[in-house]
C-alpha cells in the first residue's frame, strides 16, 4: 500500500473528481458517510457529539458528519471557526445543508470563542485542519487545540489530527497538535502515523476507502510503502519434489561470545526454521557444547579464541553470512569483523555488535560490501549516523546511509522499515510490542540468513524476513500474551507463520 504526501492526496482528490465522474461535494459526502458509520459503530446516542470544524474541506467533512449524526438523532453541537470570513465552497455548501435540515446548535466563531464545557462522556470531532495544513498551528487555533486536549472527552480526528503534518513534524509545535483517540484517515495512511512519537496524536487509526482513483494511486511516485500480504506471499519459491539440501544453501553465522551464547542459538534456530539447507555456526570455543546441544542440526566451527570471535574464516563454502548477534565489543572482535567483511563476495548481514563497531570505527564504513543488509535498531543506527531528534530525521539519515553504502537497511522497531539503496522504504505491518524483548532481533537475523542462503534477493529477503518475523511474533503473542512471550516463542511460532504464508500464496 502506497503512502502519499498530503500534496499528492489533494492531487488525488482533484484527479478523482476530474476522471471518475464524481463531484467534489459528492466525494465529501462519501467521506462523511463512512466517518459517520465508523462513529456510530463505536458510540451510541447517549453520547453528545461536539464538532469543531475549520474553514476548509476538513471542516466541510466535519459539518457533513454533524448533519448525518443529527439525522440519526444524535445530540450534536457544531463550532465552526471562520476567522477569515470565507469558507471553502464545499464547507459552505455543507453549512447550508446543515441549516436546511433544521439544525440549531450551530455556532460560527469569527473572533471570540466561548468554549462549551466538555465532559468524559462527550465525543469531540476534530475537523479543524486536514491535509491542507501548511504551517504549525498558533494563536487562537493553538488555544482551541489546548482546550480540546485538556478536556476529558474522547477525540475523533477526521483524516489527520489537526496540527499534525503528514510527513515531517521536525519544526512543529507539539503542544499545538490535537491528541486524538481515534483518527479516521481518508483512503491512505500518512507517513507521520508510523512514527512512535506521533502515537499520542494519532491514537488508533482506521482507513476509509472513499473511492479515490486507483489509476492515480498506481501511477503516483512515492518512496514510502506499507508491505501487504500479497507482496510477500508471491515471493515464496516452491520446492521441487527432487530438492536436496544443497538447493537451499549453506549459511554461515558468526555469533556469540562468553555470556552471549543465547544470541547465536536463537539466530541459528530461526535460520533452520526458515529453510536453510545447512547451517554452520562459527563461535568461540566456550560456546561449542552449548550450541551443539541446543541446535543439533547446526555444524559448529570453533574460533581460535576461547571467549570471543577473533579470527576471520574462509567463506568459500557458503551462500550467505551473518555476523553480529552476541558478538561482544572486544577490540580483537572488531578487527576480525572488519577483516571478515572486507572483500566479502557472498550476501552478507551485519547485525548488533557488528554494527556497533562502526560507531567507533566510522572510517571503516566503506569496507561494508555493497548490497549488504544492515539490521540496526534505533540506537544502533544512531551510533553510526549520530543522534536524531525525531523519526523523520532518523529515517532520512538511514536513507542517506543506505544510499552512501549502497546497502539495504532494516531499521527495526514497530513498523520496521526496509530501506533500499535507491531510497525506497517498505514499512512492515506485522509484529507487536510483545517482541520488545531481548533476542527478538537475533531471530530476525537468523531468518534473513536463511532467506539469502536460499537465493532470495536482498530486497526479497528483507521484505519477506521482516514480515514473517512479525507474523511469528503475532502468533506468539496470541499463544503466550505480549507480556510473557520471549524470543524463543517467536521461533516456536515460525512453522505456523511459514504455513500461513505458503498456504495463502
Ligand atoms: N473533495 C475534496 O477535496 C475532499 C476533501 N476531503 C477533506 O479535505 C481535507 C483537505 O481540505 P483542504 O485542502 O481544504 O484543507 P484543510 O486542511 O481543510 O484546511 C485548509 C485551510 O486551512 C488554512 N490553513 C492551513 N494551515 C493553517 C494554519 N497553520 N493556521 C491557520 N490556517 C491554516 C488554509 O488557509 P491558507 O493558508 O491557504 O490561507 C486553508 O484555508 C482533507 O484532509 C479531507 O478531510 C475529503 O472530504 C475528501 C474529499
Ligand atoms: N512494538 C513493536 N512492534 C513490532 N515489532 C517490534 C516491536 N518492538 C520490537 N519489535 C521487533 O523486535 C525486534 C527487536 O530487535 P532488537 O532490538 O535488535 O532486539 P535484540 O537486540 O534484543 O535481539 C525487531 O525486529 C523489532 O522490529
Ligand atoms: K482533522
Amino acid at each position: 500500500m502506497k503512502i502519499l504526501s498530503c500534496t499528492q492526496q489533494k492531487e488525488a482528490d482533484t484527479y478523482t473528481i476530474a476522471h471518475e465522474s464524481i463531484s467534489s461535494i459528492d466525494l465529501m459526502e462519501k467521506a462523511a458517510t463512512l466517518i459517520t458509520e465508523a462513529i456510530c459503530k463505536r458510540w451510541d446516542k447517549s453520547h453528545r457529539i461536539v464538532v469543531f470544524a475549520g474553514a476548509g474541506n476538513n471542516g466541510g467533512d466535519a459539518v457533513a458528519v454533524a448533519r448525518m449524526l443529527f439525522q440519526k438523532n444524535y445530540d450534536v453541537e457544531v463550532y465552526l471557526f471562520n476567522i477569515k470570513g470565507s469558507l471553502s465552497e464545499e464547507c459552505h455548501t455543507n453549512v447550508l445543508r446543515l441549516a436546511e435540515c433544521g439544525f440549531q446548535k450551530y455556532t460560527e466563531v469569527s473572533t471570540q470563542f466561548d468554549p462549551p464545557k466538555l465532559t468524559e462522556h462527550d465525543i469531540v470531532i476534530d475537523g479543524l485542519f486536514g491535509s491542507g495544513l501548511n504551517k504549525p498551528l498558533s494563536g487562537g487555533f493553538a488555544a482551541v487545540v489546548k482546550y480540546i486536549n485538556a478536556a476529558p472527552s474522547t477525540v475523533v480526528s477526521i483524516d489527520i489530527p489537526s496540527g499534525l503534518m503528514g510527513e515531517d513534524n521536525s519544526y512543529n509545535i507539539r503542544q499545538n497538535i490535537i491528541q486524538a483517540d481515534l483518527t479516521l484517515s481518508i483512503q491512505l495512511p500518512k507517513l507521520s502515523f508510523l512514527f512512535a512519537e506521533n502515537e499520542e496524536f494519532v491514537g488508533e487509526w482506521e482507513l476509509l476507502d472513499i473511492g479515490i482513483s486507483q489509476t492515480f494511486i498506481e501511477e503516483a511516485q512515492t518512496p514510502y510503502l506499507i508491505t501487504e500480504p500479497q507482496d510477500v506471499t508471491t515471493l515464496i519459491k516452491p520446492r521441487s519434489r527432487f530438492a536436496h539440501k544443497g538447493n537451499f544453501g549453506h549459511a554461515l553465522l558468526i555469533a556469540g561470545s562468553y555470556g552471549m551464547a543465547g544470541a547465536s542459538i536463537l539466530a541459528a534456530k530461526a535460520c533452520l526454521r526458515s529453510g536453510a539447507g545447512l547451517l554452520t555456526v562459527h563461535a568461540p570455543v566456550c560456546n561449542h557444547n552449548l550450541i551443539q546441544t541446543c541446535v543439533p542440526e547446526a555444524l559448529v566451527q570453533d574460533d581460535i579464541h576461547e571467549h570471543y570471535f577473533a579470527e576471520p574464516v574462509d567463506i568459500d563454502s557458503y551462500q550467505a553470512i551473518a555476523i553480529g548477534p552476541g558478538l561482544g565489543q572486544e577490540e580483537d572482535t572488531a578487527l576480525a569483523t572488519l577483516e571478515q567483511i572486507k572483500n566479502c563476495y557472498i550476501p552478507l548481514i551485519l547485525d548488533a555488535d557488528a554494527l556497533n563497531i562502526f560507531g567507533t570505527h566510522r572510517n571503516h564504513l566503506n569496507k561494508i560490501p555493497k548490497r549488504s543488509i544492515l539490521t540496526p535498531h534505533v540506537k544502533e543506527l544512531e551510533r553510526i549516523v549520530g543522534r536524531c531528534s525525531n523519526s523523520y530525521e532518523r529515517l532520512s539519515k538511514a536513507k542517506e546511509l543506505a544510499n552512501y553504502l549502497q546497502c539495504y537497511i532494516i531499521l527495526k522497531g514497530a513498523w520496521s522499515t526496509v530501506i533500499t539503496p535507491d531510497g525506497n522504504c517498505f514499512f512492515n505491518p506485522t509484529g507487536n510490542p510483545g517482541m520488545a524483548t531481548g533476542g527478538s532481533g537475533d531471530v530476525l537475523t537468523g531468518i534473513l540468513t536463511a532467506l539469502l542462503a536460499q537465493g532470495y534477493t536482498q530486497e526479497e529477503s528483507c521484505k519477506l524476513g521482516t514480515y514473517i518475523h512479525g507474523l511469528a511474533g503475532d502468533i506468539a503473542s496470541q499463544r503466550m500474551g505480549e507480556i510473557s512471550m520471549t524470543a524463543n516463542d517467536i521461533i516456536d511460532a515460525l512453522p505456523e507463520a511459514w504455513k500461513i504464508i505458503t498456504k495463502t500464496k
